[in-house]
């Protein structure tokens, strides 16, 4: 067996465990890495990159199909072997050469194979052809072994051979008819990129379309998945699942109605990659999310850090926040304060401090690629009443501002901020709308940096722009 040691020794090469590498790695310590499939992770070939790349180019037909002059260029109809073409594009064609070269000119040993702790600060790599190489940290593992599909124990689904948001972002032919279970973010943009490549979708939405997302959101992404063709079905529950010898899948309902599909996308949320990656070997549950401290370091039933704090977990792992962006602000805090912890330095754990992940808690930013687009950052009204904020909600709507009119006709919008009344600032903003993600930014700064309203008003948003719409908020908000 051969034995090696590093400074660091991170399981996962997704994002999040390839921003934490580069982060020591930048700090002068020495960083090994270990990836049990493609270097890069879900959200680079099964996740945001591929499925984005879904979205997009009939995001940008109806873009142009919108505004006259434009409209009359447009003469055909979405080109689908090209939108996939493009789609394998962005998504290396699932090869990872250029992330593994990537990896070796920041100066980051990759071991290819399932990571195990086997005990304190030792990883085990057991590679494709069964060798075992051993790795020691001689500060700190981390863990970023990010998740997997959920799948839900449905009679006659496992064996029904289910697409996971993985199949759908990797699909080489769109489906006649696709059927999905789930309502959040996986369902609704899938349901929104194969209605625009042609498919007839059925939605199985149980507990609502996006129920996380200001009311609004939801209601404006069933409405035009409505006008796309889909078939939505609010609270509609899939009871069991069989596939017949032609392939056609049927989903009966709990309430006896049967739906027939080509595929059918199970989309209900995700599981931790945490079932074999020896968390029984440190007195934790294989299979359970990791629970971390604001400075990511793994927490035991008792609550304090694992060993002498050894032990860290970043991204989707440790259910903080399961997003990319989220998972490498993570990694950014959690590689700097591996390093200062290295050098004695002074670790910076409050509130904003820089080796906290404090926007975790109620700066979160998000965009669900839908039509609309739903852009938001923060909390929601009911989210921000239920945290015992005293608030006002303010709306406004998007498309009655002069650079929103210019953008599209037609152009339909809302866009609403939620105040902390005690403090005078910003806790919560969702826009719904065409192109909105860029719009997206202005409100994280003025949530996180907790920018009082009175400021803001010296914030003056260029005119015609659909920005506009911050100053129309705060009209009516009221000096
Ligand atoms: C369909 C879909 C679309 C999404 N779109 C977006 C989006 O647009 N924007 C956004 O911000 N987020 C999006 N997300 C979420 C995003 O993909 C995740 O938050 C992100 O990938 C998490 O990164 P991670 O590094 O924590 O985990 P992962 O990306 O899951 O990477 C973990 C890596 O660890 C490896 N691994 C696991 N266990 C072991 C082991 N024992 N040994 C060695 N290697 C191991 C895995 O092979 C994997 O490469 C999407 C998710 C889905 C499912
Ligand atoms: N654009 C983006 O930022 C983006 C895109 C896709 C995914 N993601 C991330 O990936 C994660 C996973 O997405 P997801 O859509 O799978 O999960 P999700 O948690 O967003 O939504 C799952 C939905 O399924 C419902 N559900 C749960 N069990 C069910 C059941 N048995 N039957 C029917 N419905 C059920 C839930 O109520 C929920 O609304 C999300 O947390 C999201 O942050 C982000």
């Amino acid at each position: 067996m051969d034995t090696t040691t590093y400074d660091v020794v991170v399981i996962g090469a997704g994002p999040v465990g390839e921003n934490i590498a580069d982060r020591v790695a930048q700090g002068g310590l020495r960083a090994a890495i270990v990836e049990r499939e493609l270097v890069g992770g879900e959200c680079s070939y099964w996740a945001c990159m591929p499925t984005k790349a879904l979205l997009r180019s009939a995001a940008a037909l109806r873009a142009a199909r919108q505004v006259p002059g434009a409209r009359e260029a447009v003469t055909g109809d979405l080109d689908t072997a090209a939108v996939l073409r493009r789609r394998d594009s962005f998504a290396s064609n699932w090869k990872d050469d250029g992330q593994v070269s990537w990896l070796s000119q920041a100066g980051i040993s990759l071991y290819r194979g399932q990571g195990r702790i086997s005990s304190t600060r030792v990883v085990e790599v057991t590679g494709e052809d069964g060798a075992t190489t051993s790795l020691t940290a001689r500060h700190a593992v981390v863990i970023a072994t990010g998740s997997g599909a959920l799948v839900p124990d449905i009679a006659g689904l496992r064996e029904a051979a289910p697409w996971t948001s993985r199949e759908a972002a990797a699909a080489s032919a769109v489906p006649g008819r696709l059927a999905i279970i789930g309502g959040g973010v996986v369902a609704s943009e899938m349901a929104t990129a194969f209605a625009g490549l042609g498919a007839s979708v059925t939605m199985l939405a149980r507990d609502g379309v996006l129920p996380l997302a200001e009311p609004f959101a939801g209601e404006r992404v069933v409405e035009s998945l409505r006008d796309a063709g889909v078939s939505v079905r609010l609270g509609a529950e899939a009871g069991s699942v069989k596939r017949d010898d032609d392939g056609t899948v049927s989903v009966t309902l709990t309430d006896g109605e049967q739906i027939e599909a080509d595929e059918l996308l199970v989309a209900i949320g995700r599981t931790p990659n945490t079932r074999d990656i020896g968390l029984d070997h440190i007195g934790l549950t294989p299979g359970a999310w990791l629970t971390v401290d604001d400075t990511l370091r793994v927490l035991g039933g008792d609550g304090a850090p694992i060993g002498d704090g050894w032990l860290y977990a970043a991204g989707d792992v440790n259910r903080r926040v399961l997003l990319t962006h989220q998972g490498k602000y993570q990694a950014r805090a959690v590689g700097d304060v591996i390093v200062a912890r290295a050098k004695g330095e002074a670790v910076e754990d409050g509130r904003w401090g820089r080796h906290a992940a404090t926007a975790d808690e109620r700066a979160v930013p998000q965009v669900v690629f839908t039509e609309p687009e739903i852009a938001s950052v923060g909390l929601t009204a009911a989210a921000a009443a239920a945290a015992g904020l005293r608030t006002r909600v303010v709306d406004h709507d998007l498309g009655a501002v002069a650079g929103s009119a210019l953008h599209a006709d037609g152009y339909r919008g809302h866009a609403r901020m939620v105040v902390d009344e005690d403090r005078k600032v910003i806790v919560g903003f969702t826009l719904a709308g065409p192109d909105v993600a860029e719009l997206l930014h202005a409100a994280t700064i003025a949530v996180v940096g907790e920018v009082p309203l009175d400021r803001l008003w010296h914030a003056v948003p260029a005119f015609p722009t659909v920005s506009e719409v911050w100053l129309r908020l705060l009209e009516a908000y009221g000096r």
